[in-house]
């Protein structure tokens, strides 16, 4: 039977828990304040908690933090008025699972989420996400910190909250950005882009809120504006540090009232566009500067989400390599051991543009019959300084440089090991899960290249193919995808 907590101090909020699970195969425990839960979470076990962020003897969060480090495993939902949807999205950062607003307005809901809670979590099932972020083309990779912030980002992406995601140049705020619309509510809806620090302040103004004809010389037809454009999808406001001052002014008008007049226009218009806001510039910062406002970025800031630069996160370097060669026409390339030492230990101040730059750069050097990108095709950068790519590949022990026709599978291993490694020997805190769900794409691609050699072999003959490799035909189907 699962075991259940539920912390609340008002008394109907207790019965009403009790009386919605009293035929579930549930065991309650009800609290009415932090002092009870606390004593109750040293003496108890949990599979889940439903929390009151406020308690007159402390809060949710709290209670929280005490519940993560006594049972790890506990899944955690907190309960919150609206006032503090704030504080509960602080509570999905301390390891929450969700939140929801009393008082509760969908009773179905709140059961199912109940009973998705009360369902064990399997190692590694992050299928859904998983599928996402290669639809949004992000790859998450092994490290601890991408793991932790696309698992944050996987939790409040079906919140209609406003999201600032910061981050250094070519970091990835742009494909975050499509994940969190990819895996919310709105996935069939306009995703749209602006860059504010791209066009000049009155075209970014009609592009925003769009012009009635007529308005200023060159308005020869009414425009739509992006608000009114991505009303019931995403708008991506790119480099929102460089808004000017007046740009500032009209984009918190939106965000306070949803409403906005088209340039020369009359008529109020509403949006429900969700904002995500993204910014290389560090915006405290400039609003101690003065160059933000500081109403705006409290607006914008109701979720962060903080990318780590590239050369926090080298352990994702080979499947970041990977992905950007696959996504160039290099399907049938890989760098080789040498090359991706060095890339682990460059700095990419330009993080992941830099990155593919370099990737479509050997791509572009490598002439027709070579397959392994070796550190010769890596540009000056990247070599420790008085080292050149000659007196490089003359000390390390490399694969062959040129000319080798390695079998796909040699230099799946070749990057599946590296990667595995850099992530063994990460210091600190790791993503298993991760690494696991790359070892079962691995376990994919080892079987499909021997379905291949055996169907070589057979000349095709399936039935033939299976008995050497002891699998039935329908395994061998599903292991080049046929189902
Ligand atoms: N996690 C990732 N997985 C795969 N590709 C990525 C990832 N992050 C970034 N990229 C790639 O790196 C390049 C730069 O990414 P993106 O444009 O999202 O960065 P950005 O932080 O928005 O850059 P800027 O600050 O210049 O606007 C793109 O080609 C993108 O596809």
């Amino acid at each position: 039977m699962s075991r259940l907590l539920i912390v609340d101090d008002e008394q109907e909020v207790r019965n009403f828990f009790a009386y919605l699970l009293r035929n579930k195969p549930i065991h309650l425990t009800v609290a009415s304040n932090a002092a009870e839960a606390n004593r109750l979470i040293q003496v108890g076990t949990y599979d889940a908690a439903l929390l009151d962020l406020k308690l007159p003897d402390g809060t949710g969060l709290d209670i929280l933090r005490l519940l993560k480090k006594v049972h790890p495993t506990c899944r955690v939902v907190l309960m919150t008025g609206y006032s503090t949807v704030k504080s509960a999205l602080e509570a999905i950062r301390l390891g929450a699972d969700d939140y929801i607003e009393k008082p509760f307005s969908d009773i179905d809901e709140l059961e199912r989420l109940i009973d998705s809670l009360l369902v064990p979590q399997p190692l590694g099932g992050h299928d859904d996400r998983l599928r996402i972020a290669k639809e949004a083309g992000l790859v998450i990779g092994t490290s601890h910190a991408m793991n932790e912030l696309v698992s944050l980002a996987w939790k409040i992406a079906r919140k209609n909250v406003t999201v600032l995601i910061e981050g250094e140049t070519g970091c990835g705020k742009e494909v975050l950005a499509r994940f969190l619309h990819l895996a919310s509510m709105r996935r069939d809806e306009p995703f749209i882009e602006v860059n504010c620090g791209a066009l000049t302040e009155t075209l970014l103004e009609s592009e925003l809120f769009g012009h009635e004809k007529g308005s200023f010389t060159g308005a020869l037809s009414l425009k739509r504006g992006l608000f009114e454009v991505a009303s019931r999808g995403t708008l991506f406001l790119d480099e929102i540090g460089d808004a000017t001052p007046s740009i500032q002014v009209k984009l918190l008008r939106v965000l306070e009232t949803k409403s906005f007049l088209r340039v020369g226009g009359e008529h109020t218009l509403r949006t429900d566009a969700r904002i995500i806001a993204a910014s290389h510039v560090n915006l405290p910062h400039a609003v101690a500067t003065g160059t933000f406002r500081e109403d705006l970025l409290y607006r914008l800031d109701v979720v962060k989400l903080s990318i780590p630069p590239l050369r926090e996160r080298r352990a994702d370097i080979p499947l970041l390599a990977r992905h950007l060669l696959d996504q160039n026409d290099g399907k049938n390339f890989s760098f080789s051991a040498d090359a991706l030492t060095l890339m682990h230990a460059y700095d990419w101040p330009g993080n992941i543009r830099e990155l593919a730059n370099v990737v479509k750069r050997a791509l572009a050097l490598a002439d027709g019959d070579t397959f392994v990108l070796t550190s010769e095709y890596l540009p000056q950068a990247l070599f420790p300084v008085a080292e050149t790519a000659a007196t490089y590949s003359d000390r390390s022990p490399s694969l062959p440089t040129v000319s080798s026709p390695v079998p796909q599978l040699d230099r799946e291993l070749d990057t599946w090991k590296h990667m595995i490694l850099t992530a063994w020997n990460q210091d600190g805190t790791v993503s298993l899960p991760e690494v696991l769900t790359h070892v079962k794409e691995l376990e994919r691609i080892v079987g499909e290249a021997f379905v291949k050699k055996a169907l070589r072999e057979t000349l095709g003959n399936r039935k033939k193919a299976s008995e050497q490799l002891n699998i039935s035909v329908r395994t061998l189907r599903y292991l080049l995808h046929e189902k």
